[in-house]
């Protein structure tokens, strides 16, 4: 099976380009303003055009935000996916799951197990978890932050649950964080950047190759 990979937080039509290139699969464009991955929504819509006609699912990554931004979003961009990074409650992520006939995804801040246990309530709500790490103390972005938290902790998941694992992952650790976390799918956003919202085409390429590379190993190892 091919490991997922989204790429977060582009913002120029040549990373949408790579993107694509390396068959990531998905592309994340950031609506939060604090964040240097921010982009306008009439950006996001060019880009997300260029993306699908790339064969690339685009993401609307959007924090705790209203019915009309959010309104704004769905009818320009056209997202094939809404990912809620703030902290939306099961009510407001099933309205907006039927508001907008669109495939959810919720994050959730991961430091120790029991933070686990807030997806409970998501269950049948939510088309996919994201597991993230907490921001660290002062950041004022609740994702994007590149820092990773213990994977050993998804090992506990039955195995039911479809989440993409995120956090800090870079090339040099996300072969390792997939065979621990026993994770399918991976996000990366600031460990392919050479600068805050600056997209590295070749850590881009490094990352989706070590991605590629812990599946071949995992699926040698498995016919040992
Ligand atoms: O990337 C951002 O700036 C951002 C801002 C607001 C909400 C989410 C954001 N990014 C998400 O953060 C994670 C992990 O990022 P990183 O790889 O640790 O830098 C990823 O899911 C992004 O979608």
């Amino acid at each position: 099976m091919t490991t997922e990979i989204k790429i977060c937080g582009l913002s120029t039509a040549e990373a949408v380009d790579r993107a694509a290139e390396l068959n990531a699969g998905m592309a994340g464009f950031i609506f939060f303003e604090k964040s240097p991955r921010h982009v306008a929504v009439d950006t996001a819509a060019k880009l997300a055009e260029r993306a699908r006609a790339r064969d690339l699912k685009t993401v609307a990554v959007t924090v705790n935000m209203d019915d009309a931004g959010l309104d704004e979003i769905v009818k320009r961009m056209k997202p094939d996916w809404l990912q809620l990074h703030g902290g939306e409650s099961p009510d407001r992520t099933a309205e907006l799951k039927a508001r907008y006939g669109l495939p959810v995804m919720k994050a959730f801040a991961i430091r120790e197990a029991a933070d686990l246990d807030c997806i409970g309530p998501y269950e049948g709500i939510a088309d996919r978890f994201l597991f993230d790490a907490k921001p660290p103390k002062g950041s004022d972005l609740p994702g994007g932050n590149g820092v990773s938290f213990d994977w050993r902790l998804l090992a506990t998941l039955d195995g039911a649950a479809s989440y993409m694992l995120s956090g800090g992952l870079t090339k040099d650790n996300v072969g390792e964080a997939l065979r621990i976390s026993g994770a399918t799918m991976v996000d990366v956003s600031s460990g392919v950047e050479s600068a805050p919202g600056v997209k590295d085409f070749g850590m881009m390429d490094a990352f989706v190759r070590a991605v590629r590379d812990a599946g071949l190993t995992a699926r040698s190892g498995s016919q040992e």
